[in-house]
């Protein structure tokens, strides 16, 4: 079984009946995920289905409205991916988004062409029709576009709401049957008036109200969470960071000594850590956590491997080989729970269709230990009811559940820690020289009152060496890169903009007080095209 099919998720909130829903159809595109987000900050709930669900299913859960996404097909070629044309006869409102639109376009009589000029990125949105879903949305807005194929002929009953210059059906409409389309992307922050075009779907449309919030996530989740596992143990994997916190407190909650934390000390924390999670989490929330010592092994596991990709699936099959002797211990346990969010899960895994055969391909671009690094044969079943949320989701959950700030605030920090932050080879060394250099950052930005303003800030140590000259004396050592990087949830990420100040002082500390480097640099690369972490 694969480990998403062992998963407890909030998914079967799609059998409550009285819930709310607008369904996304996905067809490939890499924004599905996305759009079902921006659903649920309209606190509307909202899932992703393949676009193989058959209209049985969709009339079963009867959502409030249907969104098709894009894709990378061409409607026109023989194997792209299609829905049961059945779906326009549903009688719930239907938004298509580029490919949904331009399948709705030609499923329903119309005609869709590749054209002399797509479009791909800005573009000016002219709006002849501002009603319905284009109330609120300014003439002229810019909208994001990324597609090759348009819609030349509409099909009965259809009139367009708005054009651009190189796309005449850019927004289309037939209204009595609440088919709508849209050629540009409304869903992705660079489309101004995106949001209020989804509200209009969502709220006016669809007729949907404010029914899904972070209260009713805790509480659906609680309820989910205790009919699943009944009155089996269940074992955390708890590393301190927000999201597994959160989980703790959510599991706690729910099913209160059946739960056992253990945090893994795999020697590729950052300095006072595990002490201090131990610490706050036995005093403070009264949360006992049993404390691994794990240094050894894990150091050996990474021995002489340089291939991040090889490194982080060591490190992953360590921790759950950790989990497995240790709950021999103080097992049984049938469960093991994982703070995994989605953008672990996008990355790690199958996230795209070929276009070919409409399956689904692997594009992995690295293996999130927690996701990646699991073996096939896992002994546990998987409970992670945060697989779905994104971080600022989480971060809200975790508010509402009584986290402090301290928690819910703390940068993120990668399961494989240090391990990842150093480039090639890990030594006991150079995991020494990392976590001082990494600890000035720290002390650093909290002690200016910055710590706040980036999503993480932190030290990447490079295996080469360079020149320099210390006290008269030629050096010949490591260069530490600072990453400081802003965010909203970890996709996509900016080099954030520090003051050269504060990269002076720290700069100074680190190359004064850190033994084994000589020199400093910063990281001016965004997400894409680099990731947050090196490896
Ligand atoms: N040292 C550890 N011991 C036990 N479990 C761990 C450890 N490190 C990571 N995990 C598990 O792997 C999951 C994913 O790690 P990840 O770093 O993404 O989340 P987090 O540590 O909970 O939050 P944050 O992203 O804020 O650091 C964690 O939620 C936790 O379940
Ligand atoms: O628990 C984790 N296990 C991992 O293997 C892992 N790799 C990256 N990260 C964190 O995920 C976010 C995105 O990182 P990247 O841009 O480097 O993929 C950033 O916040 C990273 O710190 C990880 N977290
Ligand atoms: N982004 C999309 O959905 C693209 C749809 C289609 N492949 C086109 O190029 O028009
Ligand atoms: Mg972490």
């Amino acid at each position: 079984m694969s480990p998403s099919n062992q998963t407890l998720s909030p998914t079967s909130l799609l059998d409550k009946a009285n819930l709310q829903t607008i369904i996304i159809i996905d067809f490939g595109s890499q924004y599905s995920e996305l759009i079902a987000r921006r659903i649920r900050e309209t606190q509307v709930y909202s899932e992703v289905l393949s676009y193989r669900t058959s209209p049985e299913k969709l009339r079963e859960i009867n959502p409030r409205g249907i969104i098709l996404s894009g894709g990378p097909s061409s409607v026109y070629d023989d194997l792209a991916p299609k829905c049961d044309p059945e779906i326009w006869n549903l009688g719930i409102p239907v938004l298509g988004v580029c490919y949904g639109m331009q399948l709705m376009v030609k499923q329903l009589g119309g005609t869709v062409e590749k054209v002399k000029l797509g479009e791909y990125g800005k573009a000016e949105l002219f709006i002849e029709d501002p009603t319905d879903l284009l109330t609120n949305v300014a003439n002229g807005s810019t909208m994001w576009m990324s597609h090759g194929d348009s819609c030349t002929n509409l099909p009965e009953g259809f009139s367009v709401l708005a054009y651009t210059k190189n796309t005449p059906c850019a927004a289309i409409s037939n209204p009595d049957r609440k088919l709508f389309g849209v050629q540009f992307h409304p869903e992705v922050v660079h489309s101004e008036g995106g949001n209020a075009l989804i509200r209009n779907f969502v709220y006016h449309v669809c007729e949907c109200e404010p029914t899904w919030t972070t209260e009713t996530f805790v509480e659906e989740s609680i309820k989910d969470i205790r009919a699943k596992v009944g009155d089996k143990r269940v074992l955390l994997a708890l590393s301190g960071g927000v999201d597994s916190s959160t989980l703790a407190f959510l599991l706690h909650q729910a099913i209160g000594d059946q739960l056992t934390c253990m945090f893994i000390d795999q020697g590729f924390m950052r300095k006072g850590e595990p002490e201090r999670l131990v610490e706050i989490f036995k005093n403070k929330f009264h949360i006992p956590v049993e404390y691994v010592m794990a240094r050894d092994r894990f150091l050996k596991q990474v021995d002489g491997v340089t291939d991040p990709e090889l490194k982080r699936r060591r490190i992953g099959h360590e921790f759950i080989q950790v989990f497995e002797e240790e709950s021999k211990k103080l097992g049984p346990f049938d469960y093991l729970a994982q703070g995994t969010l989605y953008p672990d899960v996008i990355e790690s895994a199958d996230t795209n269709v070929d276009p070919k055969t409409g399956e689904r391909v692997a594009v992995k671009i690295k293996s999130h230990h927690n996701v990646g690094g699991l073996p096939k044969d896992l002994r546990f079943k998987l409970v992670e009811p945060l697989r779905k949320l994104f971080k600022d989701e989480v971060r809200n959950v975790a508010r509402a559940i009584g986290l402090p700030e301290e928690i819910v605030r703390r940068h993120p920090f990668p399961g494989p820690g240090l391990a990842i932050r150093i480039v090639g080879e890990v030594t006991a060394e150079r995991l020494n020289i990392l976590r001082d250099a990494d600890f000035i950052v720290r002390d650093e930005i909290s002690q200016q009152g910055m710590y706040h303003d980036y999503w993480q800030a932190f030290a990447v140590l490079l295996p080469i060496r360079s020149v320099g000259v210390m006290g008269d004396k030629r050096t010949y050592a490591h260069p530490i890169v600072l990453r400081f990087i802003t965010s909203e949830d970890g996709m996509t990420a900016d080099w954030a903009k520090v003051p050269y100040d504060l990269l002076e002082t720290i700069s100074n500390r680190i190359v004064n007080e850190v033994k084994g480097v000589n020199r400093v640099v910063y990281d001016i690369t965004s997400k894409p095209p680099g990731t947050i972490e090196w490896e």
